[in-house]
């Protein structure tokens, strides 16, 4: 460990699956210091006492301890649901400089707004990671206030290709990006069910429909990534003319799969902006964190 991102101090607001995934990625990478990163939730005591033991971290949810926490930081890591936004923010508001930075994963909520309820122009990176994040195959995509600076900026995408790869986008795309790679595991799973549940109505036992599924993803997708060819070109070497994959390509194609999977794609846009814009611009005055 020998660069800015070992020496410095990381606060994350909210202990949560997003707040372990990113920690676990920095500090089995060695990119963090355990004994840097602080973490903190509303009560959870179970909670905390796991991430303690599982990563030497600390952790606590005492009110005084976390001020110090997130007044000691030199980043600040916001991984509270976007319902919880209001009510953290307004108690960070006197907790935050404009020398540390913030980095946001809440969905939707944007630059601006989390500038008006901090009433702040700190630096603020928001990022649309996912919880395959957690094994360090996380897909994140991220935008940079006009008040991040260069060495911020390194410090931010370091942190999260700590955890995966990063994507840099114009804040606008960020909720499409939430659709197609924040929700995506999702989709991912959402079908690997289907098709394990197809292949036990067809006879297969549970156990080898589960892993024939599963290395029927996990192929594919290292099909995708290894030899580089477009998945349609790939799809199309297992297509033989009036074959067996023809007749179930057709049969997806009469239950619209590519239209359900843009619909899910943009319904997910759609409820991260409507989330985002839910959280009311004007900040609550709430009690420590
Ligand atoms: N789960 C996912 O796949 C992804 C989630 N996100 C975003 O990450 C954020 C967190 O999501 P999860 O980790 O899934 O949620 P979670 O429900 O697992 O964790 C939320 C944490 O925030 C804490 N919290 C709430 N208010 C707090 C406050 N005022 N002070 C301190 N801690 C507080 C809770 O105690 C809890 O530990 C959300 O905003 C979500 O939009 C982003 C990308 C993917
Ligand atoms: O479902 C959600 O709202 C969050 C954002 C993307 C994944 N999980």
């Amino acid at each position: 460990m020998s660069n800015a991102l070992s020496q410095a101090k990381i606060a994350f607001v909210g202990a949560g699956s997003m707040a372990e995934a990113i920690a676990r990625g920095l500090i089995q990478k060695e990119v963090a210091n355990p004994q840097h990163v602080y973490m903190m939730n509303r009560s959870n005591q179970d909670r905390l006492a796991y991430l303690r033991s599982e990563y030497g971290l600390q952790a606590s949810s005492d009110p005084a301890t976390k001020d110090t926490f997130i007044r000691e930081a030199d980043v600040v890591v916001l991984c509270m649901k976007p319902k919880d936004v209001e009510s953290a923010f307004a108690e960070l508001r006197p907790l935050l400089n404009e020398g540390q930075l913030l980095i946001s994963v809440i969905a939707g909520l944007s630059i601006e707004k989390a500038e008006k309820l901090l009433q702040s122009n700190m630096p603020i990176v928001r990022t649309m990671p996912n919880t395959s994040s957690t094994i360090g195959l996380g897909a994140t995509g991220m935008s940079f206030s006009s008040k991040v600076n260069d060495t911020f900026k390194q410090l931010a995408i370091q942190m999260f290709e700590a955890v995966g790869i990063v994507t840099i986008v114009d804040e606008d795309k960020l909720e499409v990006l939430t659709g197609v790679s924040g929700s995506g595991p999702a989709y991912v799973y959402y079908f690997m069910e289907a098709m394990i549940k197809a292949g036990i109505e067809g006879g297969l036992n549970e156990e080898d429909a589960k892993q024939l599924t599963l290395q029927t993803v996990l192929g594919a997708a290292h099909m995708v990534k290894i030899t580089k060819e477009d998945p349609a070109e790939l799809r199309r070497k297992v297509t033989s003319p009036n074959g067996a994959t023809q007749a179930s390509i057709e049969a997806l194609d009469r239950y619209q799969f590519s239209e359900a999977v843009a619909q899910a794609v943009f319904h997910s846009a759609a409820r991260a902006k409507e989330m985002g814009e839910q959280i009311a611009s004007s900040s609550p005055v709430g009690k420590s964190v």
